[in-house]
């Protein structure tokens, strides 16, 4: 039996594959945004396809503010995908979220500047709700399933976003906690915002790295981060395999599927052709003539 659930895997620092694929093969995936982060690595786990996407690339040639995350999207709704689910290095901004623990985001704060933020414009303009920016359902899952390979989880996370790729200074990071934000982190913005553009159903996962800098005496490295990532790769490997395996054999219908519904506000008579011809993939469910 084919499962419904086509899961989009987006790989942070520290991981650039997942191994346990069968028929893996990496394919490459053209979109009309440009260049994806990497090929992306295709196979199945059971009967659940699985699209795997290194957000930085193999190697992580590409710094956060350069990440084509429009194109990545694309690609992973190209690729078939259903449902996303991100993982991240994030740093934490409160102490009983130590390294080593995984943080489920509920909210984010972006505070990114200047990156290309939206599939939408003049001719087709839409605004999306992001409210409740992540899916419930792929959150709890993923938090069962962190708890069944054994690691420790927070849940109801607040993710802000930094421009990086600098870390923070001291009162940023201070600023960071009186905002009330729990995990920083450089990538999940516009991410998250171009995923629901997309309705793709996202869940963010934070591998907490670090405790910034808002500690005396403490301040994050890359050293840092990647010491603790190889700690707990093999345990991101194994949430993974856990999360896929367990996800339902239906998909109930989520209201993220159908988040364009209510957000297009051009009339039909004033849309752009040559915009709607780069959003077969994002919006084909509402253009029927590219
Ligand atoms: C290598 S430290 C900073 C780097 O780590 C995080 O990456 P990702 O979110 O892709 O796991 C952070 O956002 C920065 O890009
Ligand atoms: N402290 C931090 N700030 C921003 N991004 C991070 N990724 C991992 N740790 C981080």
């Amino acid at each position: 039996m084919v499962s419904p659930w086509t899961i989009g895997i987006i790989g942070g620092s520290g991981l650039y594959a997942i191994e346990g694929l069968e028929d893996a093969q990496w394919i490459s995936v053209e979109s009309p945004w440009g260049k994806p982060s990497d090929e992306i690595l295709c196979g199945r786990i059971g009967d659940v396809r699985v699209r795997f996407l290194p957000r930085h690339g193999r190697g992580h040639p590409i710094s956060p503010g350069e990440l084509n995350a429009r194109a990545n999207i694309d690609a992973l709704k190209r690729a078939g995908c259903t449902d996303i689910l991100a993982v991240s290095a994030v740093g934490s901004l409160r102490e009983e979220i130590e390294p080593g623990r995984f943080a489920v985001a509920e909210q984010f704060i972006d505070m990114t500047r200047g990156r290309p933020s939206t599939f939408y414009g003049s001719g087709f303009v839409t605004h999306v709700s992001m409210a409740d920016p992540v899916c419930e359902r792929l959150s709890g899952m993923a938090a069962k399933a962190i708890a069944a390979a054994k690691g420790k989880v927070a849940t109801g996370a607040t993710y802000v976003a930094i421009e990086g790729p600098q870390f923070s200074t001291r009162a940023e990071s201070h600023m960071f906690r009186e905002l009330g934000a729990d995990i920083i982190g450089m990538t999940a913005m516009p991410e998250a915002k171009l995923a629901r553009e997309a309705e793709l159903p996202y869940a963010l996962i934070g591998m907490v790295t670090d405790y910034d800098c808002w500690r005396e005496g403490d301040a994050v490295d890359v050293t840092q981060v990647v010491t603790q990532m190889q700690q707990n790769s093999q345990l991101a490997r194994d949430m993974l395999v856990r999360f896929i395996k367990a996800l339902p054999a239906k998909r109930e219908a989520s209201p993220i599927d159908t988040a364009l519904d209510d957000s297009v506000i051009t009339a039909p008579d004033r849309h752009d052709r040559s915009l709607m011809a780069k959003l077969d993939a994002v919006a084909g469910r509402l253009i029927d003539d590219f």
